[in-house]
């Protein structure tokens, strides 16, 4: 019944908008260093690795949180979670403003990580509790492609106030705006239509362990975690790091081509919503079909940029461009997987185990583009274009192991339900012995 509220559509609306400028507000000060590579590299007189390192570690802590912010929210609700949340990210990037050494900008960054991780999930919970259960699908992927907004938020308009504010007030200007989505969630944000605060029930660690166990178990949790996986590192590559060294230094666009190619990756990404989530509304039985096309336009698309003889064309890198973006939308497709497969108050746990998949995924991705680089131009102060496309092309280990789980799982979950079951609205697959 929790998941039919008819009578309150207003309201949830209200409680989605807030949800997701939350949510965006996090992607904002997720992608708020990646303009400020030069100023920070100055601030804390730092070589590139150390820059790259505070990406990485923020990914760290984001993808090792997840499973622990999944039981929370099936704990305590979204609106206790999600107001540590923005404490937490705030205090972070309060502290990035004021820092003044590499270590104290570090520890702000796990900070930053850590509210980071504990958003998405909450608002995840908060459309399953709100909207019902045939639009979960379009407004969850709205909500992960509408929240990508942050991220341009964070590219010109935080290039401007670094200009002309300096890094102290860009910094604390962005913490600020913490204190106006407090106070929006406090007031206008309730976890169900009838309920402020939607607590679980308190469990011990062997039940908890247990809980997890059984989300783990369903063969839709792990399709949903390799599909997280395989569709969205390219973006997370391109967007968060390596896009704008990759497109200057072995494509040789100018800077204002590569920043405006970035630009677009973020609106790409928004428009994929709307198709997507009618896609997976509509034909739930080939949700894993839809994400291996992704996977496999990604893989054919990224051999045509990286096997063209010289710099590829501009409209080729366009074309790169838009279908990488079709990566983070399609991994929302792995969230969508894992709820049909478990029950409603392990929902939220369900979908910390998938998000682990694909910020794994692009924290090995960042790696493995960082130590090909390194280790094909040794004491190099430029990476050659020959060494960026090998670094690149390590993204193919990556595809090859999503999508052979992918395969696995998935013929796994169709030999234990039917097409009518998923059609219904449930992947779920009963695991007792007597069923078996
Ligand atoms: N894949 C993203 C969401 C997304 C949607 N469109 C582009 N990206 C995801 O898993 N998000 C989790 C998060 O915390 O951002």
């Amino acid at each position: 019944m929790s998941n039919e509220p008819g009578s309150v559509p207003g309201r949830r609306y209200t409680v989605w908008v807030v949800g997701l400028l939350v949510y965006a507000l996090a992607v904002f000060h997720r992608s708020s260093l990646a303009v400020a590579g030069l100023a920070a590299t100055d601030r804390f007189d730092i070589s590139a690795s150390q820059l790259a390192s505070f990406t990485v570690l923020q990914l760290l802590v984001y993808a090792s949180m997840q499973i622990p912010v999944g039981l929370m929210v099936d704990r305590f609700g979204s609106r206790t979670v999600l107001t540590a949340a923005v404490t937490v990210v705030s205090t972070g990037q309060a502290a990035f403003a004021f820092a003044d050494s590499y270590a104290l900008a570090l520890g702000a960054r796990v900070l930053v990580g850590a509210g980071d991780a504990m958003t998405f999930i909450c608002v995840l919970r908060l459309v399953t509790s709100w909207f019902p259960r045939r639009q979960v699908p379009l407004v969850s992927q709205l909500t992960g492609n509408l929240g990508q907004l942050g991220a341009l938020a964070a590219a010109a308009p935080m290039t401007w106030a670094l200009g002309h504010l300096g890094w102290t007030r860009a910094y604390l200007g962005g913490a600020l705006v913490g204190l106006v989505a407090l106070v929006l969630l406090r007031v206008l944000l309730h976890d169900t239509p009838t309920q402020a605060h939607l607590r679980g029930v308190p469990m011990t660690a062997r039940a908890l362990a247990a809980s997890l166990a059984a989300s783990w178990a369903q063969p839709g949790t792990r399709l949903g975690l390799w599909v997280h996986f395989s569709t969205p590192f390219s973006t997370t590559l391109m967007g968060l790091l390596w896009g704008f060294p990759f497109l200057v230094t072995a494509e040789h666009v100018s800077a204002g081509t590569a920043s405006a190619l970035l630009s677009l990756l973020v609106a790409t990404s928004v428009g994929y919503g709307p198709l997507l989530g009618w896609l997976v509304g509509r034909h739930p039985w080939h949700r894993s079909t839809t994400a291996l096309v992704i996977v496999g336009a990604l893989a054919t698309v990224w051999a045509l940029v990286l096997l063209w003889p010289g710099d590829a064309p501009l409209l080729l890198l366009v074309l790169l461009i838009v279908v990488v973006g079709a990566g983070g939308p399609g991994s929302m497709i792995g969230f969508d997987v894992a709820r049909t497969s478990n029950p409603d108050h392990r929902t939220a746990s369900a979908s910390g185990i998938i998000n682990v998949g694909g910020f794994t995924s692009g924290l090995l991705a960042v790696l493995a583009v960082g130590a090909v680089l390194d280790a094909l131009t040794p004491g190099a102060q430029d990476y050659t274009p020959e060494a960026f496309r090998w670094a690149m092309a390590t993204q193919y280990v990556l595809w090859t192991l999503g999508v052979v789980q992918v395969l696995r799982y998935r013929r796994r979950i169709r030999s234990l339900t039917t097409r009518e079951q998923v059609a219904g609205g449930s992947s779920m697959v009963d695991l007792t012995p007597d069923a078996r």
